[in-house]
């Protein structure tokens, strides 16, 4: 049984966490592990249907959800959430997107949207949120970074641009909020069967390949990200910021 400690140390009683991304994929696993630890969660993605979908799943697990929909390619967009979403004490900047083309071959259109979801807002979400939780003394930002924080992968150059940037952007709300009680950390997921990753799951031979890539020998699952956002979202971080915390199976040392 799970002593009284333990709990404290991993409860997110009381909390509220701003998930974007958080209908599919990775993000939706983040939001369900800290809403089973037990913070309310607002989920930020732009299609509805989806939203309600994981809303109502998130609802039968006994977590209290909401969502708003919103294109965060959009800054309209993120100027309203920011506005809407209410105090909240843990953001996770999961939303993505990769458009994959060879590096000469991306549009400035291409490039712009790209950095605009990936990098643009997790930084007006973090400059907007951040400077509250430091207000009330206590707050946690999760950035998504990638393995292209650390190297290149091919076709995908606005992305790595983007995902590279995400580590620095970490350091520098670290820097900025952790004195007041802010812990600000990167993610850096390994390959992830996700809708995100369905273009390179259709190359054949490449799930095989990259799943040989990790240590543990097998390609990365949406569950695997439960237990570090739950550590990451609570007290159990309180001496961990600025870092980026490789949740990948080894990929990055193999
Ligand atoms: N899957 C992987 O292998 C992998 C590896 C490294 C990093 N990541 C990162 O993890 C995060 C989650 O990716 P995933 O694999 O779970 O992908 P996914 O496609 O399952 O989920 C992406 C989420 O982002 C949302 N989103 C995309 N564009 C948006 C926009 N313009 N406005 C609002 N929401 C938008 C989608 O609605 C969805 O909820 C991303 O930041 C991604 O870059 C994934
Ligand atoms: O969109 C994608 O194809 C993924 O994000 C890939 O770039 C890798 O899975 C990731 O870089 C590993 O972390």
């Amino acid at each position: 049984m799970m002593s009284d400690y333990l709990r404290e140390l991993f409860s997110l009683d009381g909390r509220r966490a701003l998930v974007t991304g958080g209908s599919s994929g990775i993000g939706y696993v983040i939001a369900e592990a800290i809403g089973r630890a037990g913070a309310e969660v607002v989920l930020v993605a732009r299609r509805e249907n989806e939203l309600g979908k994981a809303v109502t799943r998130l609802r039968e697990h006994g977590v209290s959800a909401s969502w708003i929909s919103a294109d965060l390619a959009d800054r309209d967009d993120v100027r309203r959430v920011c506005a809407t979403a209410g105090d909240v004490d843990i953001l996770v900047n999961d939303a993505g997107n990769n458009i994959r083309k060879p590096m000469a071959e991306l549009t400035v259109e291409d490039y712009e949207r790209t950095i605009a979801v990936n990098l643009t807002a997790p930084y007006l979400l973090g400059q907007h949120f951040g400077p509250r939780m430091a207000a009330r003394g206590w707050g946690r930002i999760i950035n998504l970074g990638s393995q292209q924080s650390i190297s290149a992968f091919g076709d995908s150059g606005a992305y790595g641009t983007a995902k590279a940037a995400i580590a620095g952007l970490t350091r520098s709300q670290a820097e900025a909020w952790s004195p007041r009680g802010v812990c600000v950390n990167t993610i850096i997921p390994g390959f992830v069967l996700t809708p995100l990753t369905e273009p390179a799951q259709a190359l054949p031979g490449r799930v095989e390949a990259l799943a040989a890539r990790h240590m543990v020998g097998r390609n990365g699952l949406p569950g695997d990200f439960a237990g570090a956002a739950v550590f990451l979202a609570g007290d159990a971080s309180a001496f961990v910021t600025g870092q980026m915390l490789f949740v990948d199976g080894g990929f990055s040392v193999h």
